[in-house]
């Protein structure tokens, strides 16, 4: 290992001993063929706090998003999750450390209901491998569970409806209480919000904000609701161009002249 490469090992493990971090890539970069998707990216996410993600169209979000999860691997640079890098581990390991993202709707089961969606996933944590027994006796439990991360997202009275019905809002809801299931400690979310109406955005938002309140998680959240982010979060980090251009609280991210210049002409109004 060259010398370079091993200083940077040695820094991320230096973060290692620091309780406050729960998550952080050291050097993130991922090129598609010639385009620098990110740039040297180093983000930290401290245990607990709303942390969002913004930037303008193709500042490398999700990207991000996907070399943190493991469904891409990154170009160079590792990624860090409750002190062990992370970086190599396949995508399907990464929720059983507490790391999750909210399902996408192509990814549930719509000829079954809202509830043996859940069911399954909860099944599954508890027994350890797939478990499609939606009837075997003591499951009771299981029902008992998917109910409670249901009620966390309002879905509790939709339980008996077939997934393909559900409105666009109330898949990604199912989305999240599927993430839930799996028991996280850090929650992604990738523009939970878009395609929802004003009231639905605002209940959307104050769900997310229940959520990091009452189950003490760590959320790590894409949105192009400027309102939303500046109103939740604990920090925002902003990306552009594939590389970080600030992270901090709100006020200052607010108040900073590269990010008012990132977003001239765009969402400068917005900030
Ligand atoms: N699979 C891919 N193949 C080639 N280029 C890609 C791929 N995924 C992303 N890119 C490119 O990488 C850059 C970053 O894209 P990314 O989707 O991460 O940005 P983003 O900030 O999430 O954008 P948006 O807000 O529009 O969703 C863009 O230039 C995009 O075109």
């Amino acid at each position: 290992m060259n010398e370079q490469i091993q200083r940077k090992r040695d820094e991320s493990q230096a973060h290692s001993g620091d309780e406050d971090l729960v998550l952080w890539t050291d050097g993130l970069s991922k090129l598609f063929g010639g385009i620098v998707a990110l740039d040297d990216v180093n983000l930290s996410v401290e245990r607990g706090e709303l942390h969002a993600i913004i930037g303008p169209n193709g500042a490398g979000k999700t990207t991000l998003f996907n070399t943190v999860t493991g469904k891409l691997d990154p170009s160079e640079g590792s990624v860090w999750f409750d002190g062990e890098e992370i970086t190599d581990l396949p995508q399907e390991e990464r929720p059983h450390l507490g790391l999750a993202r909210s399902f996408q709707s192509n990814q549930l089961f719509n000829d079954l209901t809202v509830l043996e969606n859940i069911r399954i996933v909860v099944q599954t944590v508890n027994s350890g491998s797939f478990d499609l027994d939606l009837l075997g006796d003591g499951q009771s439990k299981f029902r008992d569970r998917a109910f409670e991360h249901l009620e966390r997202v309002g879905l509790d009275d939709q339980h008996g409806v077939k997934t393909t019905n559900l409105s666009h809002g109330d898949q990604r809801r199912l989305g999240i209480a599927i993430a839930l299931a799996t028991e996280p400690s850090v929650l992604l979310l990738d523009e939970p919000t878009s395609g929802m109406g004003a009231t639905e955005t605002r209940e959307t938002a104050n769900m997310i904000d229940e959520l990091q309140a009452e189950l003490g998680l760590t959320i790590l959240l894409i949105e192009h609701d400027m309102d939303i982010v500046l109103s939740m979060s604990d920090r925002i980090t902003v990306l552009n161009q594939g590389e970080i251009l600030a992270t901090g609280p709100p006020d200052e991210i607010r108040e900073n002249e590269a990010v008012q210049n990132a977003y001239l002409g765009g969402m400068r109004e917005e900030l």
